[in-house]
């Protein structure tokens, strides 16, 4: 029987063997209480044969071998029953021929301690760090989930008051709809700022310029063209631009707050994803007929006006930026449809995928 050259090192807690033996086969290693047998064939030292060693071990080792056969070599571990540092690997104090110690792995008592301390630091960080994640992750779920709750009530209110009030009091409804749902309405586009945030620090996977494009664009309306005017107050066209508004609302924001909980209600998803494609261009042209309507009134109240040097002449009328701001809506509206277009496609090829 030939012997392969065995290279050996130890831990607290194991034992290694390296055996030099390239394209090792029937690899048959065997440990009975302190005895650990090997057999294969393969080219070591003497070419290619059957080799085979056999060590009687200082102390038992656990029976479980592991063992990982490389091109060039066959590497060994085995557990020591008892944790501790081993004076020699063999019973008998004369080391066999055949072994050598593993200068690759090779550690004495103090550094195998040291290597057991940095191990136990690096696995503490870890846990740390993903207690931290858990942590940030349950904190950022439970931020979104209230702020989501906060706006689907918000819209609701305003949806159902304005669908109550239109039942029951019928076109009268139209004329008052600021009165009744404006604060109601300035408390949710004020928080829906907080979109922009989320999209700028990461919070949500979307993208900061169609969120602000979202968002300016509603709260100009709302405060500039409504908020500023007590002509458009009366007007009919706030009660469209709110009822699309919250249209869209009342079924965005129980979709996020499904999300946040990585739960899903189909119906609710495809909503989410479909009623934007009428509900869009109606809102963006209902907002453009706000703003045609506020001309008349901000060149004769000269609100918002520029005022110019006398040489020059009086005042510019804050119309003309409102004729640019209708260009810059369709541009806004051209980009956003676009942007929710892939996000849909997004999500119903992902579903695809996945049934
Ligand atoms: C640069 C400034 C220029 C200013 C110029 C202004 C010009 C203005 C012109 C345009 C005016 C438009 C005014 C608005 C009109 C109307 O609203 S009309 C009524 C109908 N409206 C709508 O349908 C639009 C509704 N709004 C939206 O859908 C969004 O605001 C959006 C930004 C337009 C698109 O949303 P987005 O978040 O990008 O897509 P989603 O797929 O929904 O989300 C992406 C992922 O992010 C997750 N997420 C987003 N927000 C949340 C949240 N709050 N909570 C939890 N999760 C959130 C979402 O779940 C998605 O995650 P994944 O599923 O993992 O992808």
């Amino acid at each position: 029987m030939l012997t392969p050259l065995v290279y050996w090192a130890q831990r607290h807690e194991e034992v290694y063997l390296r055996v030099e033996l390239t394209d090792a086969q029937n690899i048959d290693i065997r440990v009975h209480e302190k005895v650990l047998q090997f057999r294969a064939q393969g080219y070591g030292a003497k070419g290619h044969h059957e080799y085979h060693f056999s060590l009687e071990l200082l102390l038992p080792v656990k029976p479980e071998v592991r063992f990982r056969s490389t091109q060039r070599q066959v590497n060994i571990t085995v557990q020591k029953e008892q944790r501790g540092w081993w004076d020699r690997l063999c019973v008998q104090e004369r080391k066999p021929v055949f072994l050598t110690p593993d200068f690759d792995r090779w550690l004495d008592e103090s550094d195998a301690e040291q290597e057991i301390k940095e191990k136990e630091e690096k696995k503490k960080r870890m846990r740390a760090s993903r207690h931290k994640n858990e942590g940030f992750i349950t904190q950022k779920t439970v931020f979104l989930f209230v702020y989501n709750l906060l706006q689907f009530v918000g819209f609701s209110w305003i949806f159902v008051n304005m669908s109550v009030r239109l039942i029951r009091f019928g076109e009268d409804s139209l004329y008052d709809t600021f009165h009744t749902t404006s604060d109601v309405m300035f408390f949710c586009q004020i928080l829906a700022s907080v979109e922009v945030l989320n999209a700028a620090f990461g919070i949500v996977r979307t993208s900061v310029v169609p969120t602000l494009i979202q968002v300016v664009g509603r709260n100009f309306i709302l405060f500039i063209i409504f908020g500023s005017l007590e002509e458009m107050h009366s007007k009919p066209v706030v009660f469209f631009v709110f009822y699309l508004w919250s249209a869209i609302e009342v079924v965005r924001y129980p979709f996020y707050m499904m999300n946040c909980v990585d739960a899903e209600w189909r119906i609710l998803t495809w909503l989410r994803y479909t009623v934007w494609i009428p509900l869009y261009p109606l809102g963006v042209l209902a907002e453009a007929v706000a703003v045609i309507q506020s001309i008349p009134i901000f060149d004769e109240t000269k609100l918002f006006s520029i005022p110019l040097p006398k040489a020059v002449g009086t005042s510019v009328s804050f119309s003309y930026l409102l004729h640019l701001y209708l260009v810059l809506m369709f541009l806004g509206l051209f980009f956003n449809f676009r942007h929710l277009y892939k996000q849909r496609k997004k999500h119903f090829s992902k579903k695809r995928k996945e049934n």
